[in-house]
C-alpha cells in the first residue's frame, strides 16, 4: 500500500462526522468572477460541487462575473463604474450584463459541473419568478434589491437530483430586468432556503484586519465595527453585508474563503481545518 492511499483512507475516515453533519444540508455557494479564472480551477470547483451532491448535500451555486462583464463592456467601448462594490447600471449596460452572466458565464459553470459527472441546470433569477426585485437605489439605475425570493424551483431541481446554477439577475413587476450583485443574490437565496451554510468564494483568503492578517472567526457586531472603521471596503462590503443579512434571516453561518485554493469547499465543509473567515450571529 502506498503512503498516498493510506493518507486518502485516513482523510475519508476523518471526514465521517462532517459527512454525517451535512447529509441533507443545503449549501449555497457563491462563485465570484475573480475566483473563476483558470479552467483547472473551474474543474476543481466543479468536482467539489459534484462530490458534495454525491454525499447527500444539496448544493446551490450562485455566480458573479464582474471581470467578464468588464471585459465585454471594454470590447464594446461602454464605460461603467462602481459605487460601494455595485455597478451603476443603465439600460445599455444591463443588456451586456444579462448577455454575459446568463450566457457565457452561467453555461461555463454548468458545463464544468456536467463534465465532472453532475447534472447542473442553469437559470437566472428571472426564471420561475425566482427573484423579484425593486430598485436598490435610484443613483445605481437598474441595480436590483431582491424584494421577494421564491426558491421553489431550486427545491424542485434539487429533488430531481440536479444542481442549480443561478445567474444574479432579477425581474421587476415594472417589466425591467435588474442587475443584482452576486453576493447579494446568493445571500437572498440562502436566506429564502434557510441554508445551513453560505460559502462566498473570492480571490482573497478571507476578511483581513487593518494589519492585513486573516480573521478566521467573526461575529455580526465585529463585521459592523470593521466596516465603520473602513477596514472592510470595496467589494468586501457587499460580501460581508450579505453574510450578515443571511445570518439574520436564518442561515446558520456564512464563510468568506479563497475560491482559487484547491478544494476550498471541501476543506471548509469536511475537515477540522476549515478555511477562510466564518461569520456567526454571536
Ligand atoms: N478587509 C478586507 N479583507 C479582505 N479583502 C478586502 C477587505 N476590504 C476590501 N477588500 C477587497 O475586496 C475584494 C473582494 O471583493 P470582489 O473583488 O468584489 O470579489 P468577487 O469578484 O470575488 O466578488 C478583495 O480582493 C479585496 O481587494
Ligand atoms: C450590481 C452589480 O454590481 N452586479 C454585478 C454582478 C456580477 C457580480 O456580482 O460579479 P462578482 O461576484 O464577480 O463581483 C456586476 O455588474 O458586476
Amino acid at each position: 500500500m502506498t503512503r498516498d492511499s493510506i493518507a486518502t483512507a485516513r482523510t475519508l475516515n476523518e471526514a465521517l462526522p462532517y459527512l454525517k453533519r451535512y447529509e441533507g444540508a443545503t449549501v449555497v455557494i457563491k462563485l465570484g468572477g475573480h475566483a473563476m479564472g483558470s479552467d483547472d480551477g473551474m474543474a476543481s470547483f466543479a468536482r467539489d460541487v459534484v462530490l458534495m451532491r454525491q454525499v447527500g448535500v444539496n448544493p446551490v451555486v450562485v455566480h458573479g462575473g464582474g471581470p467578464m462583464i468588464n471585459a465585454m463592456l471594454d470590447r464594446l467601448g461602454v464605460t461603467s463604474h462602481f459605487v460601494d462594490g455595485k455597478r451603476v447600471t443603465d439600460a445599455e449596460t444591463m443588456e451586456v450584463v444579462e448577455m454575459v452572466l446568463s450566457g457565457r458565464v452561467n453555461k461555463r459553470i454548468v458545463q464544468a459541473i456536467n463534465e465532472q459527472g453532475g447534472r447542473a441546470v442553469g437559470l437566472s433569477g428571472k426564471d420561475a419568478r425566482l427573484m423579484r426585485c425593486e430598485p436598490a437605489d435610484p443613483a445605481l439605475g437598474l441595480v436590483g434589491r431582491p424584494a421577494q425570493v421564491d426558491p421553489s424551483i431550486l427545491r424542485d431541481l434539487a429533488g430531481a437530483g440536479a444542481i442549480p446554477v443561478v445567474a444574479p439577475l432579477g425581474f421587476g413587476e415594472d417589466g425591467a430586468t435588474y442587475n443584482i450583485n452576486g453576493d447579494t443574490a446568493a445571500g437572498a437565496i440562502a436566506g429564502a432556503l434557510e441554508a445551513d451554510r453560505l460559502l462566498l468564494l473570492t480571490d482573497v483568503e478571507g476578511v483581513k484586519d487593518a494589519s492585513g492578517a486573516l480573521v478566521t472567526d467573526l461575529t455580526v457586531d465585529r463585521v459592523r465595527d470593521m466596516t465603520d472603521e473602513g477596514v472592510i471596503a470595496g467589494g468586501m462590503i457587499p460580501k460581508t453585508q450579505t453574510a450578515v443579512d443571511a445570518i439574520l434571516s436564518g442561515v446558520r453561518a456564512a464563510v468568506i474563503l479563497d475560491g482559487r485554493a484547491a478544494n476550498a469547499c471541501l476543506l471548509e465543509l469536511f475537515t477540522d481545518h476549515g478555511a477562510g473567515s466564518i461569520i456567526r450571529r454571536s
